[in-house]
């Protein structure tokens, strides 16, 4: 039987991937990430999960050590690996945004923005013009503006309750993010299995899922 390699992101968009495959007729009972065996296979059915880190499931598409992964498009524009993206799987829906202090950036020339999307940062305010110093964080990014690290930050935004409880408002839309399916280049013109799979992934968001 042709097997496909699957890689998952782990965390908040873990049950929403589960459910897309066991919708599409994956029995993925007896699969979890705590389960330390880093390959875990679905029964019958030719198709093996890894779970990873939203930031290496890019990379491990891209080299073809899968054949395909779920992501966010967050992920995917920032770290920007050669790689299929086919299909918008419209959960993990959030936003990316500019916030700040409200009117603390008046009047100011040149902008610390504290991100965990230096790339994205960037491109941003350069086709804006507007002159930044990136500052790379690894999480509770809101912290930076508050304790005076960066001007604003540039991060995710989904209920806006981070922000609010952290006295800070969105001060400009950068885009809208959501789960996207990407297949290895190679992995799409090889494996017909993998393209039963979008087939049905197809089929299913079609259906309202
Ligand atoms: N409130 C949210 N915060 C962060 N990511 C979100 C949110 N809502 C949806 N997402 C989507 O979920 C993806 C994966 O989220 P994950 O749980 O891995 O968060 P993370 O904070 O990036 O991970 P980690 O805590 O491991 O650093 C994000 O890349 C994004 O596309
Ligand atoms: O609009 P909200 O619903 O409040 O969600 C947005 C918050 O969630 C994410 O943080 P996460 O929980 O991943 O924490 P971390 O950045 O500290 O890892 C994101 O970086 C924001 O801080």
């Amino acid at each position: 039987m042709e097997v496909v390699k699957i890689a998952l992101t782990k965390g908040r968009l873990l049950k929403d991937q589960i459910k897309l495959l066991q919708a599409i007729g994956y029995d993925c009972n007896h699969i979890s990430p705590q389960d330390r065996r880093l390959v875990q296979e679905i029964p019958d059915k030719g198709l093996q999960v890894v779970f990873l880190k939203a930031q290496d499931v890019p990379t491990y598409v891209e080299h073809g050590i899968v054949d395909m992964g779920i992501v966010g498009k967050d992920v995917l524009l920032e770290v920007k690996k050669k790689l299929y993206e086919v299909a918008d799987l419209r959960f993990g829906r959030c936003h990316l945004a500019v916030a700040g202090r409200k009117g603390g950036i008046d009047g100011k020339r040149h902008l610390k923005v504290a991100t965990k999307y230096p790339n994205i940062a960037k491109e941003f305010f350069a086709a804006k013009g507007q002159s930044v110093e990136i500052i790379k964080q690894e999480g509770s990014v809101e912290l930076a503006p508050l304790l005076g690290l960066s001007d604003v930050i540039l991060d995710i935004v989904e209920t806006g309750s981070t922000l609010r409880a952290n006295g800070l408002v969105v001060l400009e839309e950068v885009m809208e993010i959501s789960a996207r399916l990407v297949l290895n280049k190679v992995s799409y013109k090889t494996k017909l299995k993998l393209r039963q799979i979008i087939d049905e992934i197809d089929l299913q968001l079609k259906g309202g899922c």
